[in-house]
């Protein structure tokens, strides 16, 4: 049995594909896995048996994603798996700064007397807007949402211009060739209505949107921020909205310097809180955590590098180890001393870190525990695990 230990609310139709002879979900102090949104996990104490953590979506700076590697703890996400849910919501974005719905139906709310079309029509004038088509849309990151976007706002007859010098040439594909893409931040700042960011925060991005940034923005232009707060500065961003320079940023996320601007429009993290994408990201996480509990196998995570082979044999060993010398030769003759056959072995390496399977036949139980304990004390050995063929 393994116990995963789950946060946030995570869709049952994930939840269910764990096999109730196999699995229980918070029953012990010491689980396997951690399944989670995004509660924030920075302080938690690893146990040793934890191996995965998977964040049913996108961003995983809730999660000490550095201390995880040094720990040998595998961290996962879903890729794409709520961008279309983040992407519509963006595009109501978009609408919503162009035009003041909002604030039409809280007028509206407001009215007396029988005589409402009269109102209306004599009132209305006030929540004139314009309109997206010919503006220019600038996507800043084009990933699964960007990339999305840049599509559909094309359809909606913006102009649009991304920016993402790291771009997949997976998403790069998908994106409709009529998207201009720039060469530089500048290019993309500068001529564009609406700025919408969609890149991870991490090291290299915290503070992105500072003065510098907004300061390369058309007059004017409204900003979009439906990925992560620490990417912006808010003191040189609440400047900007007060002296014009921006008239508007929309953003999934709320800060208390935020309430009462009536240049801000803030929605409570609702980009990823839709049916679909909460069924998708769960169902993709509980497959990504199962392959790897199972099977040792590694697909979409953060800090590991991808390893897909079949289990074949009648056991497999894996191993999280730091990416240095010598490693392979050292796990390897420690096999051979003890005469143990390797049928398949595979290593590859993220940065500083990487990851072994060796697939072998069955062998005694006693004689896998000694070599096991003597891969373990290798320096640079993280983790070990033994996986067998069900
Ligand atoms: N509001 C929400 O509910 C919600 C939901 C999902 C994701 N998000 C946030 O949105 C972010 C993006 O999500 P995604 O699914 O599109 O991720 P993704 O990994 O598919 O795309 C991110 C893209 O950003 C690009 N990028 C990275 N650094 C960059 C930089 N400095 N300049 C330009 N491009 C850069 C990458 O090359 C990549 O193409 C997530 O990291 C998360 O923080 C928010
Ligand atoms: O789980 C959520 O509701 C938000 C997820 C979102 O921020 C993400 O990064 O995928």
């Amino acid at each position: 049995m393994k116990d995963i230990q789950t946060f946030n609310m995570i869709a049952t139709e994930g939840l269910n594909l764990l096999e109730k002879d196999k699995y229980t979900l918070n029953e012990t102090k010491e689980p396997e896995a951690l399944l989670l949104r995004s509660k924030k996990i920075h302080d938690m104490a690893f146990n040793e048996n934890l191996v995965s953590i998977a964040r049913a979506g996108a961003g995983v700076n809730n999660i000490p994603v550095d201390r995880c590697s040094e720990e040998g703890i595998v961290v996962f996400n879903t890729p794409g798996a709520n961008a279309n849910a983040v992407k519509e919501m963006v595009i109501a974005g978009l609408i919503m700064a162009a035009r003041p719905i909002y604030r039409g139906i809280n007028w509206l709310k407001e009215l007396e007397g029988d005589d409402i079309s009269e109102q209306v029509e004599a009132g209305k004038k006030q929540f004139a807007g314009r309109e997206l088509a010919g503006k220019t849309l600038g996507v800043i990151g084009l990933g699964a949402i960007g990339s999305l976007l840049a599509t559909d706002a094309y359809h909606l007859k913006m102009d649009v211009i991304g920016y993402d010098p790291y771009v997949s040439v997976e998403t790069a594909w998908n994106i409709s060739s009529r998207v201009k893409k720039a060469k530089s931040l500048q290019e993309v700042l500068r001529d564009a209505d609406y700025i919408s960011i969609h890149i991870p925060v991490n090291g290299n991005t915290a503070g992105y949107v500072n003065k510098e940034f907004i300061n390369m923005m058309k007059d004017g232009a409204v900003l979009l921020n439906f990925a992560r707060n620490e990417l912006i500065v808010k003191e040189d961003l609440i400047e900007a909205l007060d002296n014009g320079k921006l008239s508007k940023y929309v953003t999934d996320f709320a800060e208390r310097e935020f309430f009462g601007h009536d240049r801000i429009m803030m929605f409570p993290h609702l980009g990823a809180s839709t049916e679909e994408a909460e069924v998708q990201c769960s169902i993709m996480a509980v497959n990504t955590l199962k392959y790897f509990l199972e099977t040792g196998n590694i697909i979409n995570s953060v800090n590991f590098p991808t390893i897909d082979v079949p289990l074949q044999s009648a056991k497999r060993i894996t191993i999280v180890n730091r990416n240095v010398p010598n490693m392979i030769g050292q796990i390897s003759a420690i096999l051979a001393k003890h005469f143990v056959n390797i049928d398949n072995i595979l290593n590859r390496s993220r940065g500083n870190f990487a990851y072994t399977v060796i697939d072998i036949p069955e062998i005694e139980s006693s004689l896998l525990e000694e070599v096991i304990n003597q891969v373990q004390e290798i320096n640079g050995v993280l983790k070990t695990r033994v996986i067998e063929r069900k």
